[in-house]
């Protein structure tokens, strides 16, 4: 696999090895060893996430507070999504910045997302379906997250706006100012 920075500290584009043969491809999804030699970061995962949506929707802006906030490895296994992390650490030099990039059963790639980030997607294709590690459990008492519109972050979801789907909860999250940051 390959590792790649994002201009956000700490949050990386992954590109598994894939081998494609006459029947079709395969490639490992997560191994541990090669993962934290090569990323250098010491993360246990514990939870594996799984959501399929339809066109249009965006879930998200989501985090856990504190002591339950997750590191996630995140990736499309079906579709394609547009997929963001926001950097929410006060003390980072990449604090308040955004960054986006296409997942996809195509391209295969995946964004390591650490703790202290916002994370959300949105859906590109007919259908898609997430899956993600996390490296803490869910703890739904602890859950917040940032509205998917809010103006200081101003996110092009790439989406019309007669074609965004979102939840009642995820219209009611708060803006990134008024966001509990880490
Ligand atoms: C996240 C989660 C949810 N649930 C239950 C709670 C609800 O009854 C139902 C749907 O949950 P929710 O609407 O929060 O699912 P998403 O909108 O996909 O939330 C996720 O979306 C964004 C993109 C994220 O990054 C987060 O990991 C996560 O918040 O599953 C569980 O039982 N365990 C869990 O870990």
């Amino acid at each position: 696999m390959t590792i790649k920075e994002t201009p956000l500290k700490d949050c990386y584009i992954i590109e598994p090895k894939v081998f494609y043969d006459e029947r079709g491809y395969f490639y490992e999804q997560f191994n541990e060893q090669v993962f934290q030699a090569e990323t250098k970061l010491n993360v246990k995962f514990v939870q594996d996430n799984v959501s399929e949506s339809k066109f249009g929707v965006i879930r998200g802006l989501h985090y856990q507070q504190g002591m339950h906030s997750q590191a996630k490895l995140v990736t499309v296994l079906e579709g394609e999504v547009l997929d963001v992390a926001i950097d929410l650490r006060k003390n980072s030099p990449s604090f308040g910045k955004q960054f986006s990039m296409i997942l996809s059963s195509e391209n295969k790639k995946q964004l390591f997302v650490p703790k202290g980030f916002a994370h959300g997607f949105s859906v590109l294709s007919k259908t898609a379906r997430f899956f993600y590690k996390c490296d803490a459990y869910y703890n739904k008492e602890s859950e917040t997250g940032i509205k998917y519109n809010d103006e200081t972050l101003n996110i092009d979801w790439q989406l019309k706006d007669g074609e965004i789907i979102v939840n009642d909860k995820d219209k009611h999250l708060p803006d990134f100012k008024s966001a509990i940051y880490f």
